[in-house]
């Protein structure tokens, strides 16, 4: 069975682990860049993206980091973790912060505003449906959370939103001496997948919605289908006597 690391620095990453389990994989905790081998696959959870990077430093993670995305192996993150993988971020603290890189896009660290803009509201998630199954949305939970302003041609596009009305007017500028500029459009985008690397604004380890989490494995068992063509695949539908019973699939969950 697959082995899948979570960093575990900081931020949700529990949750993600919990969430694993719950569709019978085990997670294995990561703190050290030794840790990253021997995995197939790795989850960057959401949390502070700067408090993060500044613990990711201390256990010079960073390139591993980089080392273990290039290297094609599948990786997630989920908020913070998006930022992480972001090859741009902006709105970031003075100084900026490192990033790990390998995602074609720019975003914004604190998109929807503060912790008080947090909110929760349903996506459209054909693609994500299409591949696992369930409803045409899901349960988008953002918290503090970023949002992706553009992406590269080799981005695929999962999900996007609408820019909620309350939201403060972002100004962007990379404090490079870019011109500044404001976000205009009335949709931005919160998942996207580019080859092994799948990021989301939102949380979908505090739903009991499995569906991004077997996707994310299914692209795990894609990379080893092309790397042996011997193996052989079972459907999703492994995990289907593990889905939650009589329980609505997206409701959040508190474990
Ligand atoms: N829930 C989250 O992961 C929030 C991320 C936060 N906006 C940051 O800068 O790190």
């Amino acid at each position: 069975m697959a082995v899948v690391g979570v960093l575990a620095l900081q931020g949700s990453y529990n949750e993600h682990l919990a969430a694993l389990r719950r569709i019978g994989v085990r997670g294995v905790e990561v703190r050290k860049p030794e840790q990253l081998l021997g995995l197939d696959s790795l989850i960057i959870p959401g949390g502070e993206s700067t408090t993060m990077a500044k613990l990711a430093n201390y256990h010079n993670l960073f390139p591993a980091l980089r080392e273990f995305v290039s290297g094609g192996k599948p990786v997630w993150g989920t908020c913070a973790g998006l930022i992480f993988l972001a090859n741009k971020a902006v709105g970031q603290k003075t100084g900026g912060q490192e990033l790990v890189g390998g995602l074609d896009c720019t975003v914004h660290r604190n998109f929807f505003g503060s912790q008080l803009q947090s909110f929760e509201t349903e996506l459209s998630v054909p693609k994500l449906a299409e591949k696992e199954g369930g409803n045409d949305t899901c349960r988008g939970v953002f918290i503090r959370a970023p949002a992706i302003l553009d992406v590269g041609s080799d981005v695929e596009i999962l999900a996007d939103c609408p820019v909620p009305a309350n939201r403060p007017s972002i100004t962007i500028s990379s404090g490079e001496g870019d011109e500044e500029e404001v976000y205009s459009k009335d949709r931005v985008i919160v998942a996207v997948r580019q080859g092994n690397i799948l990021a989301t604004a939102f949380h979908p380890e505090l739903t009991s919605d499995s569906r991004w989490h077997r996707f994310f494995l299914d692209m795990d068992k894609e990379s080893h289908a092309k790397a042996s063509s011997a193996l052989s695949l079972s459907s999703s539908s492994r995990y289907a006597e593990d889905l939650p019973k009589n329980k609505p699939l997206d409701l959040p969950i508190f474990e």
